[in-house]
Parts: C-alpha cells; sequence; structure tokens
C-alpha cells in the first residue's frame, strides 16, 4: 500500500485533536458479501478528502457507515472529534446522499426550512436563500420540487448539506445529474468550504474533479484501501514529454540516462526518477540534446495523471511505487 500520511489512524488512541472525521478497522458484511473489510482513514479540518475505487468497491458503504445510516460489524468512528453515534457530532456535518428525492410537493425554500428546522438550528431566511443561490436555484427557490429535474434536484440536495453550517461535508456523487457548468459549480463550492476550513469528504468518479479539489485522496478496492496519501504521494513521479527529431544514438543515451525512456515516433516520454531536480534537469537536457544536433520541437513537464496512477493500483494491485 502507498504510504499514508501520518494522519491515518491505527488506533483511536492515536485519534488526533478536531480532525474532521477519523475511522479505524471498519468492517461491514451484507450477508456472504465483505463490503468493507478494514477500512481506516482520516480527514483533517479544512481538509478535501475523495474517495476512489472502481463500482462495488464500498465507498458508499464507508459513507453510510460513518454518518450512521448502515451499522458497521466492526470498527470506530470519531466525527469532528466525537463518537459518531453522538447527535451533536451529526449535527455539524452536512450530507448529500448519492440518491438524492425531496418532497415534491413542496418548494425548494421550503425543503430548505424544513431540513433547517429538523437540524435544530436557526438560519436565517435570507442565508437559506443564499444558499439556494449558491447552488444555482436562486431564481426557482419558490417552484415546487416535484417540476426540478434531476439536476436541478441534485442541487436543492447540495443546499441541503450546507445550509446548516456544517463542519464537515459528506458529498456522494455529488455532480451525477449535473452538466458542466454545475461541475464546475461543485468545484468553487468545495473549495470555498476549504477556505472556510469546513472539512470535505467527496466520492467520485470523476477523476479530474477529485484531482482539482482534493488534498488528498484514499483508494477503496474490494473493499479495503489499495492506496491513500497526498497527491504528489500518488503522482510523485515526474514524466518529461518532448518531441524530437533527428535523435542521434549519443542523444537517446543522454536521454535514457536522465530517466526510462518510452518512445512514439517522435515523442519521447521520460520517466524522471523521485529525486531529480527538475529545475536543473530540463534545460540541462535540452542544452545536451541540441549540442548533439537534435531537433527539440516541444517539451512538456507533467505528473502522471491521477488517472493513470488508480488505473495502475487496481489492475496490478500495486500500490508501492508510482509506474
Ligand atoms: N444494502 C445492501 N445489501 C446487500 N449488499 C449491499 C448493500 N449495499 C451495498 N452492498 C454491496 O456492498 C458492496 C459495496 O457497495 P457500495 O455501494 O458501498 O460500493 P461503491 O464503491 O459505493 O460502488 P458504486 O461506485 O457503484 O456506487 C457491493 O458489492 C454491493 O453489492
Amino acid at each position: 500500500m502507498t504510504t499514508v500520511s501520518a494522519a491515518e489512524p491505527t488506533s483511536v488512541g492515536q485519534s488526533p485533536d478536531g480532525t474532521a472525521v477519523w475511522c479505524s478497522g471498519l468492517r461491514k458484511r451484507y450477508r456472504r458479501r465483505l463490503a468493507v473489510d478494514g477500512v481506516s482513514f482520516s480527514v483533517g479540518r479544512g481538509e478535501v478528502v475523495g474517495l476512489l475505487g472502481p463500482n462495488g468497491a464500498g465507498k458508499t458503504t464507508v459513507i453510510k457507515s460513518l454518518l450512521g445510516l448502515v451499522r458497521p460489524d466492526a470498527g470506530e468512528i470519531l466525527l469532528l472529534g466525537r463518537p459518531a453515534t453522538e447527535p451533536p457530532a451529526r449535527a455539524r456535518v452536512g450530507y448529500l446522499p448519492e440518491l438524492f428525492r425531496y418532497q415534491p410537493w413542496l418548494t425548494a425554500a421550503e425543503v430548505v426550512a424544513l431540513h433547517v428546522r429538523l437540524a435544530g438550528i436557526g438560519v436565517p431566511v435570507a442565508e437559506q436563500d443564499a444558499c439556494l443561490a449558491t447552488v444555482g436555484l436562486g431564481d426557482r427557490r419558490q417552484d415546487r420540487v416535484g417540476g426540478f429535474s434531476k439536476g436541478m434536484q441534485q442541487r436543492l440536495g447540495l443546499a441541503l448539506a450546507l445550509v446548516a453550517r456544517p463542519e464537515l461535508v459528506v458529498l456522494d456523487e455529488p455532480t451525477s445529474a449535473l452538466d458542466p457548468l454545475g461541475r464546475a459549480d461543485v468545484r468553487d463550492i468545495v473549495l470555498e468550504l476549504k477556505a472556510r476550513q469546513v472539512a470535505v469528504l467527496l466520492n467520485s468518479h470523476l477523476i479530474g474533479e477529485v484531482e482539482r479539489v482534493c488534498d488528498r485522496v484514499v483508494i477503496l478496492d474490494h473493499g479495503k484501501v489499495a492506496a491513500a496519501g497526498t497527491l504528489a504521494d500518488l503522482l510523485g513521479q515526474r514524466e518529461l514529454r518532448l518531441r524530437l527529431t533527428e535523435v542521434s544514438e549519443a542523444a537517446y543515451a543522454r536521454l535514457a540516462a536522465t530517466g526510462r525512456v518510452v518512445r512514439t515516433a517522435d515523442d519521447y516520454a521520460l520517466e524522471l526518477p523521485g529525486d531529480t531536480d527538475v529545475t536543473a534537469a530540463v534545460p540541462d537536457l535540452v542544452t545536451a540534446l541540441v549540442g548533439f544536433g537534435v531537433r527539440v520541437h516541444a517539451v512538456d513537464l507533467g505528473r502522471i495523471s491521477l488517472e493513470q496512477r488508480l488505473l495502475d493500483i487496481l489492475r496490478t494491485g500495486n500500490g508501492e511505487e508510482p509506474r
């Protein structure tokens, strides 16, 4: 398994104060199927953590266990520093479920007001309206939910997750029904939550979305944590992509001395070792190549994508070393 950050739990005794989510040894069996098998991870205050994994990996079961919607067979959970079973801990958690449906006979504003009342927290109507505006439903607040599209209902669900001033927001596939603009809105909302030190646990199949907003990811596979860490941990290896012509044998040897070379016609992808000082290595390499008479058409320094890394982990079970 990939190195897990120091904040990862091994026992309740190590729970850092004020961690938004802390769980250890979560296990859940549905009849003969072990859906979650010893999952431990944490989400710090103000941290955005992505939960990734293939269909059936156990992501929703983990989320529901955290929120008390599924009773785990084993494991310990703290939400905002308190046992998850205590109502005050859950009152500060906003949740957008994967499958959402709201009272079709109520208006959006009435659904929000009802939610606020049930949460037992006083949120002024102006703040409730501002929340509907944040999710793009400002001008639909007096419309009945029964006439809402699926994406509009998901936006309403997001408003409900945000309105009761949560300290932790759990979003299960928050953009599954949203158009590209809606997805961008959710990204902005998540970043805004992070700026306000609100912790976010995000379950999404949209890897680009996770890559853009998450500080850390936890990858589940067959109910276990297959890898976890910061994006830098998981994607640490740099890749240098070059388009070159007139590459002599000596020039090729210079490339190979810098990193493992994968060549496709005139495109050369160089996997740079983790300790490479790229600020020196890249210009040095280009100067050397030009010295060998190589024509350099393009140079692009990037990281292996999270998508590629996720596929590597899931296909090979290799969480140890980035590709
Ligand atoms: N209520 C249930 N009864 C029986 N089995 C269940 C139940 N809920 C989930 N499972 C099983 O538990 C496993 C994990 O399901 P879960 O929904 O947690 O996965 P997931 O990672 O969220 O998947 P997806 O990405 O498809 O939403 C699956 O094998 C699923 O069939």
